[in-house]
Parts: C-alpha cells; structure tokens; sequence
C-alpha cells in the first residue's frame, strides 16, 4: 500500500500508485501517471482558478447585469469555489448536494442517494483521488452548477459563457468555408447514390473533428478552429483509428418500412463543434437521410464547453444577424426546422447525472425507451465516450459492441477526438506502436473514433 498526501492538510490517498491506469480498471486518481491524476491535481484547479479570475475581472459588469446582490453573491462564490478546489488537491471527501426547493427537474437527490449509496457499499464517502475520476468529474460540474441554482441573482449565471462564445467567433474564418461548402453541397439539389454517400462520409469526419476544440481539455483556453476543414480531411484521414461510416451509410440510406427516421444527436461542445453538428444535420434532413433530429444538450454548464439550450441558440441568431448572407442562410434553414419540428433541442437530466450510460435502462426508462425511437443515436466526444464505455481501461482490442455493455436502445454512433485514456476498437499492437511514438497520444486530441454498433452481417469495420 503506497500512500502520498498532496497538501499538508490532505487526507491520505489510499493504494496510490506511481503506474499508467492498469488494464481492466477504471480510470481514477490513484494512477500517477494517468490523466486523471493530473487532470485532479492540476486541471480542475485551473478550470476552478479561471471562474474566480473572471469574477474579480468582471464583476461590475455582472452587477450591472444580475442586480445589486449580485455583488455579495460573487464574494461567496468565490469563497465556495476557493474551498471546493482546496478539498480536491486535499483529496477531500465529496459532500452531498444541497437540494434548491420547487424544482421539480433538480437531480440532486438522485446525486445525494449514488453518493449514500457508493458510502454504503464501500464503506466510507468517496474522496476525490480514491473514487472513479468518471464520478467525482462529473460531481464538480455538478456541484459548482447547484450552488449557482441556489443564488437569487447568479441563478442563471453561466461561469463559462464567454468561453464557448468566443470559441464560436474566434473560429469564424474556418466556420465560413465548412458554411460555403454545405450551400454549395445543399444547392445541387439532387445527389447521385455515390455522391450522397461521399459527402456524407465527409460530412461526418468533419463533425468528427469539431470534437478537437475543447475547452475542458485546455482548461478553458482559448481553443480555436483555423484554416480550411474541408482541405484538412485529407491531411487528417489516416489519424482516424477505427472507422465504421460505412455501416452508418447502409443503415441511413436504406429506410425499411417501419423504420424510425429519427435520429438522435446526444450533443458536446459549443462553439465550432456545435457549428459542425449544426451542418450535419443540416445535410441529413436536406437529403432524406433523417426525418427528424432531436439534439440533446446539456441542462446545466458542463465541463466548461459544453452546450446548453442557451448557446443553440445563440450561435443561430449570432448567425442570422451576421453580415454574411452565407451564414445568414444556414441559420434560416435552421431555423425553418426548428420551426416545422424537424429538429427539436431536448433537456434531459441523465446527460448531467451521476451514471454511465449501461446504466440507463435500469436508472432511466423513459429515456432509454425514447432513444430506442431513433434510428441511430450519435454520441459526441469524449465524456459522452467514457461514459458509453464505463471509463473502463479495456484491452485496445476489446470491440466497440463489447465495450458498451448491453447498452442498445438502438444503433449507436460514437463520433470521438481521443481525449482520455480509454479506447477501444484497436488492431492488435496498434495502441501499443502509437504509444511507443508519442506517450501522449490519448489526450492530444490528434486521433478520432467513428464507432458504431455494427450489425454482425456487415464487414464493413474492425468494430464487427
Ligand atoms: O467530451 P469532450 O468535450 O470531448 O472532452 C471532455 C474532456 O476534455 O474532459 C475530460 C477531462 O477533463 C476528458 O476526459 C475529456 O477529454
Ligand atoms: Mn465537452
């Protein structure tokens, strides 16, 4: 048994280990040469540091805007911010939720009883380093948005906002040239079977890599998309490590009578990934691949960049009020399906609670029940990844299908920039050869997964 306090006040971390994360397991603190050891001791607090930085930078302009007891309500924001990042490099216990009264869509019980639960089992709470890093990750987002929820003025108060707003027009040269190419794509109007399929290939790798602008990774620097995406797939092309689109396009483009055209797009980022989410559909629906998209974004600030209901929107009307008539046209045909119910942006609280996703048919009925309505269901990035895999360290040539455990409510879409130190699907010795050229190459951002829930008659990839 090996322990190390990091701080003088730390609680010990049990069975600390000075290894990558082992096969098997799931990633977590104790591995000192994992990502999730860095990302608790130095990350978060980076992430946490920047939220008090831009209060004290701000906090006229937040007056201005959220009232008078928006003031006082910043002194004690920082003061629980300041606290929740000491107790995470002190390897602190995690505290339960404090519940916001009347609201009826809060999941902080639900928190509160995995916590209880988890003590029960293990039989003590949960410290940051000694638990799941999946779990106590997701709690900091958890716990920093209930504490906002429960201040008069600050309620609706976005710590990250300005962030994912500046990642959308920070990265505009390269937003307009994917635009101009969904117009040109769009006014062909007709698309022979061959070109429908290669642009939709396209169409996919370039979502794909919208996943690389991540503000979680860079601990909420800047983390913008330049030059041009479309010349960029070629360059890009071999950095894709396990590719099913060819499934995806057997199963879009053969509509079976009684099959769904739903297609559910459970979404990440906001800014440029969102963008390219935005153009995915839009080619989906333009050319009868999807009838009806529903996106799923997150219910509260999550992981920095993610996308609430709140940046959906404004990246539409960013749009429609650009002096572009290009980007202007996009956000019309946008809007026209949110509109006529094409497409509909969805809250649900599971995308922000305290389980992975084989969990939700027990935990979740109706929302399982609702995504075996969709045809497809396509997970964005990384978080959405570890959770589909349980934030197991699997054996790299473990399949896709494997790896998720039962969880099938429909066919499933992974599209993935490998950003955490889980990853499936590999050919044998592959994980191994890209290890040994760059250590790094699980949290760079510079591989991508499209994954799938391949059927057994298809021999399309290594997912099979
Ligand atoms: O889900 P996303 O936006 O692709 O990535 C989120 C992420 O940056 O956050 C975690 C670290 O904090 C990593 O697992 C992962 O790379
Ligand atoms: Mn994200």
């Amino acid at each position: 048994k090996q322990t190390m306090p990091i701080r003088s006040n730390s609680v010990e971390i049990v069975n600390l280990q000075d290894t990558l994360t082992p096969f098997g397991v799931r990633l977590a603190g104790i591995y000192m040469r994992s990502f999730a050891y860095v990302t608790l001791k130095d990350r978060l607090p980076i992430i946490l540091t920047r939220i008090v930085d831009n209060f004290s930078r701000n906090k006229e302009q937040i007056a201005q805007k959220f009232g008078e007891n928006a003031t006082e309500e910043i002194k004690q924001m920082v003061g629980f911010i300041s606290q929740l990042k000491n107790e995470i490099v002190t390897n602190k216990a995690l505290k339960i939720l404090p519940i916001v009264e009347n609201d009826s869509d809060n999941d902080a019980a639900d928190w509160n009883k995995y916590l209880k639960d988890k003590t029960e089992k293990e039989g003590a709470t949960p410290t940051w380093f000694n638990t799941e890093w999946l779990y106590c990750e997701c709690y900091m987002y958890r716990t920093l948005a209930q504490k906002f929820l429960l201040m008069k003025a600050l309620h609706t108060y976005d710590p990250f906002l300005q962030q994912k707003r500046d990642s959308f027009t920070h990265s505009l040269n390269t937003i307009k040239i994917l635009n101009n190419y969904l117009l040109d794509v769009i006014d062909k109007g007709t698309l022979t079977e061959l070109e429908k399929k290669q642009e939709l290939l396209k169409f996919i790798q370039l979502n794909l890599w919208g996943n690389k602008c991540d503000l979680s990774l860079s601990g909420g620097a800047d983390s913008d998309q330049t030059g041009n995406p479309i010349e960029q797939l070629t360059i890009f092309h071999d950095d894709i490590l396990d590719n099913a689109s060819d499934f995806v396009w057997q199963l879009l483009n053969k509509q079976k009578p009684n099959d769904s055209n739903i297609i559910d797009m459970v979404l990440d980022n906001a800014g440029y990934e969102l963008f390219t989410d935005i153009c995915l559909a839009n080619f989906l629906v333009k050319f009868g691949l999807a009838g009806k998209i529903r996106f799923y974004v997150k219910r509260y600030p999550w992981y920095v960049s993610d996308a609430n209901v709140n940046d959906f929107h404004w990246i539409l009307d960013y749009m429609k009020k650009s002096s572009n008539p290009e980007l202007k046209r996009t956000a019309q045909l946008s809007y026209d399906n949110l509109k006529n119910n094409i497409w509909t942006i969805e809250e649900e609280s599971y995308w922000t609670g305290p389980y992975e996703l084989a969990e939700m048919k027990e935990k979740d009925k109706v929302l399982y029940a609702k995504l075996s309505d969709a045809k497809l269901v396509i997970f964005k990035g990384d978080l959405n990844y570890r959770k589909l895999l349980g934030d197991i360290n699997w054996e790299y040539t473990t399949s896709f299908m494997q790896a998720l455990r039962g969880f099938r409510p429909t066919n499933i879409l992974s599209l993935r920039t490998i950003k955490s130190d889980v990853c499936v699907g590999l050919p044998l010795g592959k994980g191994e050869m890209l290890y040994e050229k760059d250590e790094t190459w699980m949290i760079t951002g510079k591989y991508g997964l499209i994954q799938a829930t391949v059927e057994s008659d298809c021999n399309c990839s290594t997912t099979c």
